[in-house]
């Protein structure tokens, strides 16, 4: 099901990502114009809960489908259970991959792993691939912590050659190219299509430097 090109263009949002805009239209406009996976993150200041984080997730699940783009729900195990998402992405600091690999038999485990000290302690025998950042500082994520710069993705290359590897966090089309030759597999991004003006441009201009390998 996995496949690390799924990582090239791996948009993440929330509705509190877009507030002046419905985030089905612009998650429409990301997944006709060619992102590779999404990630459902409603999470922090202004996002939503219960019914309403339900109902948008089976909207967002079903635009998805249509496109035939992996869905993947953030730390929330048991909506993405219930709701049948391609998979989930999960953080350090959330639930063990051991309580719930069994229901995601067949669907796709993302990790958040910064450093080797966290890769160590890791189940990465379990997960599809892992999330590596923040590379540059971001304004999407209040606790993301000290940005690393390309060097986090090196170092975590360096002592796996084969994890599939994406990097987040601040990241723009320009560092496609310095994070591809550091060893990452993809870019996840928020902001970048989030906020733009041109998602067709943005999500466009993101493929145009996989080109050039
Ligand atoms: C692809 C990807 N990588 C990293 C993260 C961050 O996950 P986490 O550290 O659990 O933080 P939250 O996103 O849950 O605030 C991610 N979501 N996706
Ligand atoms: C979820 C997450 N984890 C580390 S940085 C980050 C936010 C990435 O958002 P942006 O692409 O807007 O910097
Ligand atoms: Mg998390």
């Amino acid at each position: 099901m996995f496949n690390p090109n799924m990582l090239k263009v791996y948009f993440i949002a929330g509705s509190q990502d877009v507030p002046n805009h419905d985030l089905n239209e612009v998650v429409e406009e990301a997944l006709k114009t060619g992102i590779t996976m999404f990630q459902f993150r409603e999470k922090g200041p202004n996002s939503k809960t219960g019914i309403e984080k339900e109902n948008l997730a089976k909207s967002l699940l079903s635009l998805c489908r249509r496109y035939d783009i992996p869905f993947i729900v953030n730390d929330d195990v048991s909506l993405a259970i219930k709701i049948n998402a391609d998979g989930i992405h999960v953080g350090q600091d959330d639930r063990k991959i051991s309580s719930f690999k069994d229901d995601f038999q067949n669907k796709i485990i993302g990790l958040s792993v910064a450093n080797i000290e966290e890769y160590n302690q890791s189940e990465i025998e379990n997960v599809d691939y892992i999330g590596t950042g923040p590379i540059h500082s971001t304004i999407s994520k209040q606790d993301a912590g000290v940005h690393g710069g390309y060097k986090l993705v090196e170092t975590l290359r360096q002592y796996d050659n084969v994890i599939p590897i994406v990097a987040i966090g601040g990241i723009t089309e320009q560092d496609v190219m310095p994070l591809i030759d550091a060893g990452a597999n993809g870019v996840s991004v928020i902001s970048a299509i989030a906020q733009s003006e041109n998602i067709e441009q943005t999500v466009k201009g993101f493929h145009k430097h996989y080109k050039k390998f």
